[in-house]
């Protein structure tokens, strides 16, 4: 049941959760200022003294500044589960803000100009709930899960593109993607909320070469929109954000450990923000590797090294941002997996398809900076985030 007040917060709504709790939309009552709180929860019960250790861990992450990185305001206990005070981001995830195109805001837009709330915003679980059905191929959890009435999100900041001429044929019809029910996520690939829908590629393996992953045909379609230069652009842009965003938590000597797409939202003025960056080292030295029998981070994305035990530097978020990239420019992850053992065994010992072998038209400079991000060495990777900002600048 969600609880009406946490500490000094006024909870308003759930905005969604994930695998190591719930983020609340609150009010902080001294300030009457809106914050996100995410509350801590799922793992086995926590005594009030370990609570209390980890929120000491978590108030380094408040000393932490920068663009494009979630500000920490404040940390607390809430029977006896550590939670977190953030800045509340009203935007969509990475993979909902590409999705987003210049036809969709205008017909929400004009849709939504007769029901607008008070405030003059649309809806955000509209938004994503439309872009994730439409455009990405699948309805994601998040948006499906948020509560009917959620954030205020104001859709026509992103309007400003012009549509795109040949939008009919581009969309998918009713026998596509968009009509099918989201996937259940099995526990052990972690709580990506932004799970693609594996019904989406239906059609025949081809073999890339020895040792290599076999290369499944994407619809002309699909790979047509996944290449939109507006989308790529926007791609582009927010990569560059984010490397901004890692060079400075590796700096502080923090690595991310669970980079993925649904922990980085781009809000109205396009700004990117990295989330949950830490956290789950933190979850790891506390509570082992598990919390509520899982371990901490999401496997999908997961480096090598992270994978093996091994101690991790930010090469490892580097490896992450790589699979973000892979994902996105051919709309399915490097290695396709039945069970854990499955995908360890691959992302250990196999090469993934070239990004250019799924989609041809795809943009040679990004698909070159993600098989680089993906090495399996993590010396035959970028070095830095640093490093990979000035590749995808050249
Ligand atoms: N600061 C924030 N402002 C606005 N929305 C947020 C904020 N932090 C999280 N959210 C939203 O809350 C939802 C749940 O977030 P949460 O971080 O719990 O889930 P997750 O990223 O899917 O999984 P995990 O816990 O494994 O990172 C997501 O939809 C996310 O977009």
């Amino acid at each position: 049941m969600r609880p009406n007040l946490i500490g000094p917060y006024r909870v308003l709504e759930t905005l969604g959760s994930g695998g190591i709790g719930t983020v609340y939309r609150a009010l902080d009552a001294r300030s009457n200022e809106a914050v996100a709180l995410k509350l801590l929860s799922g793992g086995p019960a926590m005594d009030s003294r370990a609570a209390k250790r980890l929120v000491r861990e978590f108030e380094t992450l408040a000393d932490l500044s920068h663009p494009n990185v979630v500000k920490v305001y404040d940390t607390g206990v809430f029977q006896s589960s550590p939670y977190l005070v953030m800045e509340l981001i009203e935007g969509l995830t990475l993979r909902e803000y590409l999705s987003l195109r210049g036809e969709e805001l205008l017909s929400q837009a004009s849709s939504a100009s007769n029901s607008k709330s008070a405030s003059g915003s649309f809806l955000r679980t509209q938004a994503a709930a439309s872009a994730s059905a439409s455009v990405e191929g699948s309805v994601s959890r998040e948006s499906a899960s948020s509560e009917a009435g959620g954030g205020l999100f104001d859709l026509s900041a992103f309007a400003e593109e012009a549509p795109s001429e040949d939008m009919a044929a581009m969309r998918f019809g009713s026998s596509g993607s968009a009509a099918r029910l989201p996937v259940q996520m099995e526990p052990w690939l972690g709580s990506d909320s932004d799970e693609l829908d594996p019904l989406d590629f239906e059609l025949p393996y081809d073999v890339a070469g020895p040792g290599a992953e076999p290369v499944k045909r994407e619809t002309a379609a699909r790979l047509e929109e996944l290449n939109r230069p507006e989308r790529v652009g926007r791609l582009k842009d927010a990569l560059l954000q984010i490397c901004e965003a890692l060079a400075y938590i590796h700096a502080h000597g923090l690595v991310h450990r669970d980079l993925k797409p649904s922990n980085i939202m781009v809000d109205e003025d396009r700004q990117v923000r990295l989330m949950d960056f830490g956290l789950a080292k933190f979850l790891a030295d506390d509570a082992g590797m598990t919390l509520d029998g899982r371990m901490v981070g999401t496997f999908r994305y997961m480096s090598p090294e992270q994978i093996l035990g091994e101690p991790l530097d930010g090469r490892s978020d580097l490896y992450s941002l790589g699979v973000i990239l892979y994902e996105l420019m051919t709309g399915r992850p490097p290695f396709d997996a039945k069970s854990p053992v499955d995908l360890w065994h691959k992302v250990l010992e196999t090469e993934p398809p070239p990004v250019l072998a799924i989609n041809q038209n795809g943009d040679p400079q990004l698909a070159r900076v993600a098989h680089r991000l993906i090495r399996k060495e993590p010396d035959d990777r970028f070095q830095t985030a640093e490093e990979v900002y000035e590749a995808l600048s050249e």
